[in-house]
């Protein structure tokens, strides 16, 4: 693996806060494919954890194996730890009862509902914190009798954020929010995440240099089924040549 400057240890994050989800060893194999290989990194228990890595690494597949998603024909194996716990092979529902919120890329809101029910579907708690969804999308509350299919991507994806950040999370899991969207609404969009980051951690899988550069405290990215760097986002995005070699990306334009 290589580093930013000074590999962290493991289970310490490089600002030094204690680390609130361990990933150790972690190998992903699906319908024959090894995809991950011993996947190992920390997520601080503060601030936003950025997962990096070219199209078809294995981002989605690391989260999808942390919640307990890898599909059936696939095998999880290895150390997942939350808080100390081990978590891995645990169930989907018994891991976002423990506190793991997860957006996933697709946003996977209910088309024919209105913003409204879409809202209280997701409801977990007997007092969800609405005033927080709709402080950080004041658009929810203005279109909460509209159905949520006939919401642009960018009001899609804030309705999905919304639905997860209703409940108290310890963690949240945030798969490419960004993907697909208008610049003008990935800057909205970051922005809600900054605010809702000060309020619970996030590991986010994002490809949006910009958005990773306003983000990231730490940086992990993923090449050929392992972690390939870890370090500050701020690290990544200061080496053009870094960027580029482990994201075929201009850090410079963004992406
Ligand atoms: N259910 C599945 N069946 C077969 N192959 C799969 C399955 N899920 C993922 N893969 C394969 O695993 C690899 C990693 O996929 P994954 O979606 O995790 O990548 P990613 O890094 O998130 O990609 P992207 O940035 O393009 O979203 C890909 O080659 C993908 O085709």
């Amino acid at each position: 693996m290589t580093t930013g400057q000074i590999a962290a240890p493991l289970g310490a994050d490089p600002a030094g806060a204690a680390s609130l989800l361990h990933v150790e060893n972690l190998s992903v194999r699906i319908a024959g494919l090894h995809i991950l290989q011993g996947v190992s990194f920390d997520v601080a228990s503060s601030g936003v954890t950025v997962l990096l890595g070219r199209n078809g690494v294995g981002k989605s597949t690391t989260l999808r194996a942390i919640l307990g998603l890898t599909p059936r024909n696939g095998t999880a194996t290895g150390s997942v730890r939350l808080g100390g716990e081990e978590i891995l092979g645990r169930p989907t529902h018994a891991l976002v009862k423990a506190g793991l919120g997860f957006v996933p890329e697709d946003r996977c809101v209910f088309a024919g509902l209105t913003v409204a029910e879409n809202l209280r579907l997701a409801e977990r708690t007997d007092i969800p914190d609405y005033d927080l969804v709709f402080s950080l999308f004041p658009e929810l509350s203005k279109r909460a009798k509209q159905r949520a299919g006939s919401l642009s991507g960018g009001q899609q994806q804030m309705l999905s954020l919304g639905r997860v950040l209703l409940n108290r999370n310890r963690l949240l899991l945030i798969d490419e929010p960004t993907k697909g969207l208008a610049p003008k609404v990935v800057t909205e969009v970051a922005e809600a995440l900054e605010r809702a980051a000060q309020a619970v951690p996030v590991l986010l899988v994002e490809q949006n240099l910009a958005v990773v550069r306003r983000l990231a405290g730490d940086a992990v990215v993923i090449a050929a089924g392992q972690v390939a760097w870890t370090g500050s986002g701020e690290q990544l995005l200061a080496d053009p040549a870094l960027t580029k070699s482990l994201l075929a990306v201009n850090a410079a334009g963004g992406h």
